[in-house]
């Protein structure tokens, strides 16, 4: 584990109209670790991992990448970063074959896929995609066929593995083995370690502890909108993540 924060958020608060979902709430996430923030259903993780890829404007507080303040006014300028987000749903094109969901990216999606891969040499792109695919360990039973015809692990191993190619700095990944049997889910946690292990700063979320447990380098607990725990993962105990994710907040945790 290293010690340098990559990425730094501050007392992030975030209204929705007379609904405060983040209430100053704190976050760290660091180079080559995989984060996990927890917290229960309505405790403001997604809102916080929209805040800090773009997708929402928080209300105030302040973010640090790499010790410097950003402004993240919209995905498109997160991800220019070198900030990315893997969402449960996949954000890839179902019709086409893994290598072309490896490389297109929304934006270039939004602006017509046909106009874009008309421009790309696709056996060079195959033979880049065969290359990523190995190095982080995705295992596709083809890679002829349209993603939506692979299975949902397959899938998620895609979306994972794409965020390397998209991402230099952070991938946020919200609940990215959901829905996954136990064999599917654990080629998924592989990839993200993988994911990792190229310096990325991952922050995953998730539900599941003993995934969070085994995958994780450190673990931030939000509550009510505010982070009430820190945890350093090889020291945990499932106990004790529930114990900071339930109950009423104390005074310094309403202060933290
Ligand atoms: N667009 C919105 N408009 C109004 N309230 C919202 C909006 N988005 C989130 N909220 C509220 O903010 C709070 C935090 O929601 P959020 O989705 O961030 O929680 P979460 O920790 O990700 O929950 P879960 O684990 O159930 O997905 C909730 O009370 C939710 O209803």
């Amino acid at each position: 584990m290293t010690d340098s924060v990559l990425l730094d958020a501050r007392n992030i608060v975030k209204r929705y109209g007379s609904v405060e979902a983040l209430r100053g709430a704190s976050f760290q996430a660091r180079a080559g670790e995989v984060t996990a923030l927890i917290g229960d259903n309505g405790a403001g993780k997604s809102t916080l991992i929209k805040c800090l890829s773009g997708a929402e404007q928080p209300t105030s507080g302040q973010i640090l990448l790499d010790g410097e303040e950003v402004r993240l006014d919209s995905p498109t300028t997160a991800r220019r970063l070198g900030i990315e987000t893997v969402y449960q749903d996949l954000a890839v094109a179902p019709e086409l074959d893994p290598a072309a969901n490896l490389f297109l990216g929304r934006e270039i999606r939004r602006r017509g896929i046909l106009g874009r891969l008309g421009m790309l040499d696709k056996a060079e792109m195959r033979r880049k995609a065969v290359e990523e695919f190995k190095r982080l360990g995705v295992t596709l039973q083809s890679t002829d066929v349209p993603i939506g015809a692979l299975s949902g692990g397959q899938r998620q191993s895609v979306a994972v593995a794409r965020s390397v190619v998209w991402a230099s700095k952070v991938v946020f990944m919200d609940e990215p083995t959901a829905a996954l049997g136990v064999v599917q889910r654990e080629r998924v946690l592989d990839v993200v370690r993988r994911v990792r292990d190229q310096g990325i700063a991952v922050v995953l979320i998730s539900h599941n502890m003993p995934e969070v447990l085994s995958v994780s380098d450190r673990i931030e607990v939000l509550r009510l909108g505010v982070r009430v725990a820190r945890f350093q993962s090889p020291d945990t105990r499932l106990e004790d993540l529930v114990g900071a994710m339930t109950g009423a907040l104390t005074q310094d945790e309403e202060a933290a």
